[in-house]
């Protein structure tokens, strides 16, 4: 829809899984399951086969939960172009082999570099369809390929801007949901703003501790696809993970919070492989470790807060711990 709305002239296609949904697009510009009344640009259309979706595609735009992505990866690649550019806007790390979806997508569709980016940012997905003004930020090794993708997405109400630290961004977008669900725990058990800023900021504390440790950049956490998209998350009513969070504290089991979701909320699967790939490196996330403890039952709810608050005392600067 953004790039939509930022060049007329251009023709966008949206693959859906249904017909329906396609022909609703195509023929009344609505996708009423999930933009409710948001009336759609004309010049985006889609369809239900993904062929013709991307056939002569010169951008790639893969938006799907992140454990399933590379089973569908493998579908896609004899269909994608040549020279066409691959973004991801999922921020999920996959379970079992801990890799970020920039990896997934190089790996499987054989991809250089430069031919891969992501999008990350302050960016609920309903709040940028009723055109609310945000900012984003495109991040590609190559600076050039990230600039070309950055013109081709910026609108009236959205304005990326660039980024060449891949690593950073990607996992400031995924470790955000697991500290959303901690926020919405804190929600559910009507703890206070003070709460939820420490959690928040501890958070960006150890998001910042991964990123160093996987050559990510400090600069990135400051920015729009850490501190930025943390902040939204953990704040917005409209975030599914800080919900599925706020219903674990009030007493649902995460097979009901499962069920209750209607959207993904990446953070309840990829808190797991945050979680190891962090102590592959040595690295320690107290609270990313507290919210998995909590999603594998191994402590309740109401243990969450005094485990992270009985921890050693240790100095705020300090990045290896
Ligand atoms: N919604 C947001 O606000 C938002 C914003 C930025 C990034 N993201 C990221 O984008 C990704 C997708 O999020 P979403 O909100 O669109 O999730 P979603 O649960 O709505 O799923 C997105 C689409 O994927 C399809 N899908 C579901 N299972 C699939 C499968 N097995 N194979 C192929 N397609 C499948 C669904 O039909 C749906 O159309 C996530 O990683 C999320 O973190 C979401
Ligand atoms: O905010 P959530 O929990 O809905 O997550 C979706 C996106 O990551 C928002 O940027």
């Amino acid at each position: 829809k953004v790039v939509a709305d930022a060049h007329p002239e251009l023709e966008v296609r949206l693959w859906a899984r249904r017909a329906e949904v396609a022909e609703e697009i195509n023929t009344r510009h609505l996708n009423s399951k999930y933009l409710k009344d948001i009336e759609l640009p004309e010049n985006l259309g889609s369809s239900a086969d993904v062929a013709k979706v991307l056939a002569g595609a010169d951008l790639v735009v893969l938006a799907v939960p992140a454990q399933t992505l590379r089973p569908q990866l493998a579908e896609w690649k004899p269909l994608l172009g040549d020279t066409a550019v691959v973004v991801s806007l999922m921020k999920g790390l996959e379970r079992g082999t801990d890799e970020r979806m920039s990896q997934i997508i190089k790996a499987e569709l054989g991809l250089p570099d430069e031919r891969v980016a992501v999008i990350s940012g302050p960016n609920l997905a309903m709040e940028i369809a009723r055109k609310e003004p945000t900012a984003s930020v495109v991040a590609c090794t190559d600076l050039e390929a990230a600039q070309w993708i950055a013109n081709t997405c910026t609108a009236s109400y959205f304005r990326p801007y660039t980024n060449t630290d891949v690593t950073g961004v990607e996992i400031g977008g995924i470790v955000k949901n697991v500290i959303a669900l901690c926020v919405g725990i804190c929600d559910g058990k009507h703890m206070g703003d003070n709460t939820k800023a420490s959690v928040i900021t501890r958070g960006l504390a150890e998001t910042t501790r991964l990123t160093l440790a996987l050559g990510g950049e400090l600069e990135t956490m400051a920015g729009l696809a850490g501190l930025g998209d943390l902040v939204a998350t953990c704040s917005s009513p409209l975030s599914r993970n800080r919900t599925a969070g706020r219903l674990l504290a009030e007493g649902l089991s995460l097979e009901e919070v499962n069920q209750r979701m209607t959207q993904t909320a990446e953070g309840i699967k990829s808190g797991r492989a945050v979680l190891d790939l962090a102590n592959s490196l040595g690295v320690e996330m107290p609270i990313t470790e507290s919210v998995v403890a909590v999603l594998e039952g191994e402590i309740s709810v109401d243990d969450l807060a005094p485990r992270l608050l009985t921890r050693e005392l240790k100095s705020e600067g300090e990045q290896d711990q």
